[in-house]
């Protein structure tokens, strides 16, 4: 029994002249040595430290070997810990959130922040080191930000595996949450610098249309946010049956029934960024895949106007004659001079593989969208199912779409003039966007009544033109008929125009 405190003693008196030596020769090294012969005692003196210390250390850069993205780990921890630290940390820094108006509150540098996850705690530290080397003498000093965690080796496990993971997870959802969303677009004959990572060029995506807002019969509206918003909580799901976390979504029908409206829609209900692909502006399938590579999950790529992009069928200039209503005619002219099909190479197969391809389950969480005003004019590979999920037809306006729109419009729930537009509207078609510009008030004096009064007039003369056209059609016919001749249905159209 004696031996062991005096053992003790013995130990600890030799453990305290140990280190008072150590001491005494660190000073010494401190002192006289030169630079070199200094770090080199730095070196060992952290290890030997480090060896006796029951923490662990893990840090996390910023860069790691490519200077020019910041680590997914580090983006994570930053966000993580913003949205931690500013309750419990003292100094806190404030930076103006990317392309928006807010500000961002974060550790400040060489703040420390204890965290605690299922009954261990840790610490976390905001460092850098500040590179001695300038690549150039003009250059600012280079700053290499790290976080680093500090914990107990008792806990090795735990927080190497459970705790890092809900980390990062939790952080990637904050900076979802957080985000500004961002509209992309591939933009035709933009020549980007070789320093400059992306093919694609943003702005912020800031559009108003949600589904509250759109008109569309109520059922539809609700099968259409029951899909988006099962897809959106389907990674499990998608994960069991072996197949990518995308969905294809072909809107189709005439110009001004809310395609582009709902894609906004859609990306304002899951939150998600849209990449607005000018198919015409891609060069090749290279560059498409590229393109595709680029992008990231949670997004909406859409293909505005498939039809018109790209000679995928080879039939649309055949269709593209008297068939076409001369107004849409000359709008489908403008949007195919606008781009340069003519220089591009994407072919159907390279879309397809685009479509559905291995490289396009990279990502995961992406919806692809195609619009066309002529989905009869579609290569059936290109939107088959599986490939294009969910067809949805985008129609003239019934009176369910309109009440939507002169409750938006107009605060309107019910008035006297419904019933006659009600009818109207059974008998003559109009479009949703036509409903919208007849409800917009055109001066400060107009009232609810002056708008359903345009609209009643838009329509009734929608009818009567309507009614002048069969007539015309008619007397065709029947002059067709008198003559005796075989007129065919081209002859016919031109007869009419005339
Ligand atoms: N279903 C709708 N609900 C609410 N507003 C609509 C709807 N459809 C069209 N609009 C209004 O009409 C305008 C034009 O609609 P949009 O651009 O979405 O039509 P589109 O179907 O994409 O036409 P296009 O085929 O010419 O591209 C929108 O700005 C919107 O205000
Ligand atoms: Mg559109």
């Amino acid at each position: 029994m004696e031996m062991v405190p005096s053992t003790m003693t013995e130990m600890w008196t030799t453990m305290g002249s140990t280190i008072a030596s150590f001491m005494f020769i660190w000073a010494i090294i401190r002192q006289y040595c030169p630079y070199e012969l200094r770090r080199y005692f730095e070196k060992y003196t952290h290890t030997i430290m480090t060896y006796f210390s029951p923490y662990i250390k893990i840090s996390i850069h910023e860069f790691t070997g490519d200077r020019l993205k910041r680590s997914e780990a580090y983006v994570a921890v930053e966000a993580y810990l913003s949205a931690n630290s500013s309750k419990t940390a003292k100094r806190l820094k404030a930076e103006m959130g990317k392309d928006s108006n807010n500000l961002v509150l974060s550790m400040d540098e060489y703040e420390k922040v204890t965290d605690e996850f299922r009954g261990a705690k840790v610490w976390w530290v905001a460092s850098k080191v500040v590179s001695a080397t300038r690549p150039m003498a003009y250059y600012p000093e280079q700053e290499k930000r790290y976080y680093r965690l500090t914990f107990h080796k008792r806990y090795r496990e735990m927080i190497t595996g459970a705790y890092l993971e809900h980390v990062v997870r939790e952080g990637k959802e904050i900076k979802v949450r957080n985000r500004q969303r961002k509209l992309y677009t591939n933009s035709p004959g933009y020549k980007w610098p070789s320093y400059k990572q992306t093919m694609w060029s943003h702005i912020v995506f800031e559009h108003p249309a949600t589904f509250g807002t759109m008109a569309l019969e109520p059922d539809k509206k609700k099968e259409i946010i029951e899909d988006l918003v099962t897809f959106s909580e389907s990674k499990e799901f998608y994960a069991t049956i072996g197949k990518a976390w995308k969905r294809g979504y072909l809107l189709y029908g005439p110009p001004g029934t809310g395609k582009s409206t709902m894609i906004a829609a859609m990306a304002n209900l899951l939150n998600y960024d849209v990449y607005d692909l000018e198919l015409t502006a891609v060069k090749d399938n290279t560059e498409l895949r590229k393109l595709l590579i680029e992008t990231t999950s949670k997004s909406i790529i859409v293909i505005e106007d498939i039809d018109c992009s790209l000679d995928l069928t080879g039939q649309r200039k055949k269709k593209g004659g008297k068939a076409m209503a001369d107004d849409e005619k000359e709008r489908k002219e403008v949007k195919e001079d606008s781009g340069n099909s003519g220089n591009s190479k994407v072919t159907l197969s390279g879309l397809l593989n685009f479509i559905d391809g291995l490289w396009s389950a990279c990502g995961g969480e992406r919806l692809i969208v195609f619009t066309t005003n002529y989905v009869e004019k579609l290569d059936p590979a290109l939107i088959r199912r599986g490939r294009m999920d969910k067809h949805i037809e985008l129609s003239y306006c019934g009176f369910e779409g309109f009440k939507v729109l002169a409750k938006n419009y107009l605060n309107l729930e019910t008035h006297p003039l419904f019933d006659a537009i009600d009818g109207l509207m059974k008998e003559v078609k109009i479009t949703p966007a036509d409903v919208a510009e007849n409800l917009m008030p055109k001066s400060p004096l107009d009232d609810a009544e002056k708008c359903l009064w345009s609209l009643i007039q838009a329509l009734e003369e929608a009818k009567e033109e309507a009614e002048a056209e069969a007539a015309t059609a008619k007397k065709v016919v029947e002059q067709g008929q008198d003559g005796g001749g075989v007129c065919s249905e081209n002859c016919m159209a031109e007869k009419a125009s005339e």
